[in-house]
């Protein structure tokens, strides 16, 4: 379980995130949604320890999240803007290594099936740099997802993913969530945010100003909720 309580994040003089409270059960999927710059990544980071709070707590499983907490670090999976890839090596290297950060008990078996999962087998031996924008993302995921980490924190993981991809990894988050992984995940697509979310939170001005179940509301009501708070014609 997650716990966030009366948390602020700072830069300077602008208050970004003012005072959030969310609790996200095991197991929930949550899909975060708000408009650009609401404070999405901040609130991702600082869940994941890259980032500390001005104010407030973040707890899991009843502990408290400390930014030297290796724990935490283990718990948690993010797929965010930063692949945290090493160009220079090749994707297996960067998979090998990361799984000896974590050391995973059987790496080459649990690299093989990510690489199966994203559908980079064929490019495993080929040094990152040399992938393409939506190649950099499906190893990302697979990075994230190596360790099989308790909690997944999702930044926009679609981006750049091609259809059959974005299906593949829609499937995979689907059967994640199943095995009792806690998920939260942002994006700008209203449908697929209702498609995969259990809940559904929406962050503005610095503060949740909506957080329910999916079946809360209709498809139509959650349209409108997301007009009124994060706007866009598209929604
Ligand atoms: N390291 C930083 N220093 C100063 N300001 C920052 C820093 N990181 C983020 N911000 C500011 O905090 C605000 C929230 O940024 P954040 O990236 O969390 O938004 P977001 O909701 O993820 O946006 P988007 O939908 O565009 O990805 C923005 O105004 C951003 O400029």
């Amino acid at each position: 379980m997650i716990e966030i309580e009366n948390l602020h994040k700072q830069f300077g003089h602008h208050r970004v995130l003012r005072g959030i409270n969310l609790t996200i059960a095991q197991g929930q999927f949550l899909t975060l949604f708000g408009p650009n710059g609401a404070g999405k990544t901040t609130l991702l980071k600082i869940i994941a320890t890259l980032s500390r709070p001005t104010r407030g707590c973040v707890r899991l499983n009843g502990y408290e999240l400390r930014s030297d907490w290796t724990e935490a670090r283990r718990a948690i999976g993010m797929v965010s803007h930063q692949s945290l890839l090493y160009p220079d090596l090749t994707l297996y290297e960067n998979l090998r290594f990361f799984a000896q950060l974590y050391a995973l008990p059987d790496p080459d078996n649990r690299i093989r099936h990510l690489l199966d999962e994203v559908g980079l087998a064929h490019r495993a031996h080929d040094a990152v740099r040399t992938f393409s924008r939506g190649m950099i993302q499906r190893a990302t995921i697979a990075r994230a997802l190596l360790h099989d980490p308790l909690i997944l924190l999702l930044d926009e993981p679609f981006t750049g993913l091609d259809e059959g991809a974005a299906e593949r990894f829609g499937a995979l988050l689907a059967e994640t969530a199943r095995r009792g992984r806690t998920i939260i995940m942002t994006t700008h697509n209203l449908e697929q945010g209702l498609a995969l979310g259990d809940h559904i939170a929406i962050l503005a001005g610095g503060k949740i100003v909506h957080n329910a179940p999916r079946e809360a509301h209709t498809m139509d009501e959650w349209r409108t909720l997301y007009r009124r708070y994060v706007g866009g014609a598209h929604a």
